[in-house]
């Protein structure tokens, strides 16, 4: 009976492991997930007070849409945590209402036809006439593109400065300029490839098979019209479920505090892979370390690997968690964003108590929980000396940013910061090829390793899950 390591215990490790010991039948006999830290979840990390309210210092909401999104809606109906979501129904001004802030005031972004057809702040033409001209652009043959220089090409340069810059900052706290189109956005890139417009491949998109809407929890999305989702304590639950059902199986052992220092190929094909306690041969191992830590573990003979991982960058990220007393908020919304030119470390604001109010504290008194995200590709405004700023100062930039763009001008009456470092890959232009790249060395020298992880083909959740899956069904 053959072994498989996991390395790392955030959502990939995690779901990783769970698909194994769900798959494995007669091919793998023992699963041993190594985590560095004393807990798993990785960044899925949320802090609940003794009032009930709960604080997301990570991910704080997933999306049903796309495979990705149906994949983790199965998974969450295979271990029973249905009735533990949170939605965020698509008629909530959450997930109706964006807003970008630019040039010192809020704007709402379209969200229904006359916002479309009508000029609306910050843009100056209506976004309708921005996307009719996409339709009779030329091709472009590129083999990559930055996400940027894509958008400006086939919509504006406006609408790439301001919308795009914005939305790359909220979803990848990067900067749209040096970010691959191909790696981010796969789907959009290959609407120009095979429809030579966004616009008519989106119109041409094709339906989703009937039988991947069959699941119950899917259509249950579908029918209640969800657009995203939490859960009742917060996304952690999410990878406390999990950790509770892969536990709860005597073919898997899971070791906190363990971190990976070495791995080596064998003439067996094995790998050894060396904690400080112990040295473990496994047939197949599953990576879920950023890049560039699964770099430092392995050793010279493995050069080319090591240089394309480390090829790969991770940029870092302050959260502060912000809370006051009463309802605040001047707009119902999800939150807002700002472009890089507005406010280069400010990436961003959440207004939790919008998305999710049953997560605020139950106190009579209402409060108005948010998160302020800084950092990013523009970190090093938050740094001197390559070290973090004091968390006081930058609490105080976030406290100042809620001032700023919402006229809050209360202290807040509690705050948490949290200093994320290299918490988000970049994959930046270019990055498909270092993956292919990877690919075949892995394939040609017969290495037994599987890359999954953010670092490598969607950061979001949903990606992470379903990549696992898709690594683990490559080994069963
Ligand atoms: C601030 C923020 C907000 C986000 N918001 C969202 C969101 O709203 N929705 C969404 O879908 N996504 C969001 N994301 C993205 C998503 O949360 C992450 O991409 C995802 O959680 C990454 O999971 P992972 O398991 O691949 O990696 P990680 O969470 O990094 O897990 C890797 C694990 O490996 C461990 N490890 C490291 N080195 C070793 C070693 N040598 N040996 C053993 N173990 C090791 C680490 O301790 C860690 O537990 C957000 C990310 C951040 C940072
Ligand atoms: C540090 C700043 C970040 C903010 N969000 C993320 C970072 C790194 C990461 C992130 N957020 C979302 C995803 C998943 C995307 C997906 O494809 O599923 C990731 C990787 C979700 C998300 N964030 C925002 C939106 C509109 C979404 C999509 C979810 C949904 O539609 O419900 C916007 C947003 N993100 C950040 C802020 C401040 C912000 C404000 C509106 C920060």
């Amino acid at each position: 009976m053959s072994t498989a390591v996991v390395i790392g215990g955030g959502i990939s490790g995690l779901s990783a492991a769970y698909y194994l010991q769900k798959h494995a039948g007669e091919k793998i006999g023992k699963i041993i997930l190594l985590e560095s830290s004393k807990r798993v979840g990785g960044w899925m990390k949320s802090t609940r007070h003794a009032d009930g309210a709960i604080y997301e210092s990570g991910p704080r909401s997933l999306r049903i849409v796309g495979k990705p999104g149906r994949n983790a809606l199965n998974l969450i109906e295979d271990l029973n945590l249905e009735n533990e979501i949170l939605p965020l129904t698509s008629n909530n001004a959450a997930a109706k209402n964006r807003y970008l802030y630019v040039n010192g005031v809020l704007c709402a972004l379209p969200n229904n036809l006359m916002g479309v057809l009508r000029r609306q702040d910050p843009f100056s033409r209506a976004l309708l006439w921005q996307f009719a001209g996409e339709l009779f652009k030329t091709r472009s043959d590129l083999e990559d593109d930055s996400i940027h220089n894509f958008f400006s090409r086939r919509v504006s340069k406006e609408f790439a400065d301001i919308a795009v810059d914005s939305m790359c900052r909220g979803i990848f706290a990067g900067d749209c300029r040096n970010l691959s189109m191909k790696a981010c956005f796969k789907d959009i890139f290959n609407l120009e490839k095979t429809h030579g417009s966004i616009v008519l491949g989106l119109l041409r998109y094709p339906k989703v098979p009937a039988d991947e809407l069959k699941p119950k929890l899917i259509q249950k999305a579908r029918s209640e019209k969800w657009a995203s989702y939490s859960f009742k304590s917060g996304l952690q639950q999410l990878s406390d479920t999990l950790l509770d059902a892969i536990s709860n199986h005597k073919m898997v052992d899971i070791r906190l505090s363990s971190p990976v220092q070495k791995m080596d190929l064998k003439d067996n094909g094995r790998m050894s892979v060396i904690t400080d306690e112990d040295e473990i041969q496994a047939d197949y191992v599953l990576s879920s370390v950023y890049s560039k830590n699964l770099a430092a573990m392995l050793n010279s003979d493995n050069n080319y690997l090591k240089s394309h991982l480390n090829a790969i960058s991770a940029v870092s990220c302050a959260v502060v968690n912000l809370e006051y007393e009463g309802n605040l908020l001047p707009v119902q919304a999800f939150g807002h964003l700002t472009p890089s030119s507005e406010s280069g470390p400010i990436l961003g604001i959440i207004y939790d108590s919008c998305l999710f109010p049953s997560h605020d504290s139950n106190e009579k008194i209402p409060t108005t929980r948010l998160t302020v995200m800084l950092g990013g590709s523009w970190s090093e405004q938050l740094k001197t000396n390559g070290s973090w700023m004091s968390e006081a100062d930058i609490t105080n930039m976030a406290t100042k940013a809620v001032r700023d763009h919402l006229k809050i001008s209360n202290e807040p009456i509690r705050s948490k910061i949290s200093l994320l470092d290299d918490c988000i890959p970049q994959y930046q232009v270019g990055h498909a090829n270092i993956l292919s790249r990877m690919e075949k060395f892995i394939e040609d020298k017969h290495l037994p390793l599987y890359l999954i992880g953010s670092s490598y083909r969607g950061v979001s959740v949903n990606d992470c899950i379903l990549n696992s899956k898709l690594a683990v069904e490559k080994i069963v």
